[in-house]
């Protein structure tokens, strides 16, 4: 992409989180950034949650005169691989494992919120008053805050946290093919209040200064509605839209939509992990793939409904079914995911996932478990279960109070 315009100041990348899909997200905006130093700073940085690594004789990235447990940060600055979570794929030398959330985020004008979904709040508190209030984000999670009292959207609860407005990524999306650069598509949705379209212009008057109050669309199921002061983007930098969102995530191998509808492109991204566990079960006990299929029928079936019920009027249906974070998630976390793998082998073995995610994913973390757990704790307050006999049926067999064995009679009442 060519220049955007006349603006002094490049953007400045941050991404928070190095997991399996934060690190495969942070190549994908490092690449881009590189290729578009017109429009970003060269340099991404990439929060990482630091941790001891061993480097094996074996290892290509062995050094004798090294010995011992090592920082991962080190280990990625020095081999350009982040070796623990996205072993096997060389990362652009202009992204830069950072230890210090402070120090990853200072200067960010985008900032890319990649982690599993239970550690994000926390993280979002570290960082309270330490960003720049200006800044916009992007929420990679696949996840949903959900408590007895309500269902809100990660990138609200992000913006609300932080004081910016965030957007969502969410997409069929297997992080380690994505990493090797196989084709994929993604969607990306960001609507932010129309204070960032008029500042598309750098004609107009502003400075870092303005400050407007700004009503966030409501998306809480328990009716608060939030008023958070957004901070106009000085015109300094080309403004933050769907077109400089491509820029910065499209790749080759990678190709992005962006939409408007972001709770539509939460909840599927969500809610999918939950019916992969379902899927990964039904396959473990050998039933083949039209119990599977069945099993994706209702569960998309209930993230419909989920989205209807609780997110009515601010979702667009069309989002489950024409855009890669709805029907195409499902189809491939059904297949090649992290949850269906685990469930699969929990049925195999005989295991509680638990153990099989412990033993299997080497820190990486399941999400499907966690948020059927905490969307049960929502629709039983609500009472809602019998409504949603998928997800109903997910929990009460993670929690050992129904068999694999019953879904099918389960799910037809
Ligand atoms: N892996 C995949 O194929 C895809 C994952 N996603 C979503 O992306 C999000 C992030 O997933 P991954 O990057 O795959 O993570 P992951 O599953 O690889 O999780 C490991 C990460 O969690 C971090 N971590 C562990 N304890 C922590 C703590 N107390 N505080 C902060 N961080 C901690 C680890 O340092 C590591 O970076 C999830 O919501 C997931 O559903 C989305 C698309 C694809
Ligand atoms: O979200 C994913 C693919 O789009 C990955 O799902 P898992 O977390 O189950 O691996």
């Amino acid at each position: 992409m060519g220049s955007l315009g006349p603006y002094q100041r490049k953007h400045k990348v941050s991404v928070v989180g190095s997991g399996n899909w934060g690190t495969a997200i942070a190549k994908i905006v490092a690449e881009n950034a590189a290729e578009n130093s017109d429009v970003f700073d060269k340099q991404v940085e990439m929060w990482v949650f630091e941790e001891k690594v061993e480097i094996g004789k074996d290892s290509p990235h062995y050094d004798a005169s090294v010995s011992g447990p090592q920082n991962l940060t080190d280990v990625i600055n020095r081999v350009h691989e982040n070796i623990k979570y996205l072993p096997g794929v060389s990362l652009p030398t202009n992204l830069h494992a950072n230890p210090s959330i402070e120090d990853a985020v200072k200067d960010a004008t985008i900032l890319v919120f990649n982690l599993p979904h239970q550690f994000i709040l926390k993280t979002c508190q570290q960082i309270q008053g330490k960003i720049l209030p200006y800044a916009r984000g992007i929420s990679c999670i696949k996840g949903v805050d959900v408590s007895e009292e309500g269902v809100s959207l990660f990138s609200e609860r992000i913006g609300k946290t932080l004081g910016i407005y965030c957007g969502a990524l969410s997409g069929a999306n297997i992080a380690n093919e994505v990493a090797r650069e196989k084709w994929s598509e993604t969607s990306i949705a960001y609507d932010p209040p129309h204070m960032d379209s008029k500042a598309a212009t750098p004609q107009r008057s502003p400075t870092s200064s303005q400050v407007d109050l700004v009503q966030f669309q409501h998306r809480d199921t328990s009716g608060e509605i939030s008023k958070v002061k957004l901070q106009a983007l000085p015109s300094d930098y080309p403004p933050i839209n769907h077109d400089i969102l491509k820029t910065l995530f499209h790749r080759p191998y990678f190709h992005v939509r962006v939409v408007n509808d972001v709770a539509g492109v939460s909840i599927s991204g969500a809610l999918k992990n939950v019916v992969a566990i379902a899927a990964g079960w039904v396959e473990g006990m050998g039933w083949g793939d039209n119990a599977k299929a069945a099993v994706m029928r209702v569960g998309l079936m209930e993230m419909v409904r989920f989205g209807d019920k609780f997110f009515g009027a601010t979702i667009d249906q069309r989002t489950f079914t024409e855009e890669s974070a709805g029907v195409a998630d499902l189809i491939t976390s059904c297949s090649g995911g992290r949850n269906h793998r685990c469930a699969k082998l929990s049925v195999e073995r005989n295991q509680p996932i638990e153990e099989i995610e412990q033993s299997e994913l080497n820190g990486q973390k399941l999400q499907g478990t966690l948020t059927a757990v905490e969307v049960n704790s929502f629709l039983k307050k609500q009472g809602l279960e019998e409504d949603f006999p998928l997800f109903t049926a997910v929990y009460r067999i993670l929690k050992g109070q129904m068999k694999v064995a019953e879904i099918p009679s389960y799910i037809e009442r």
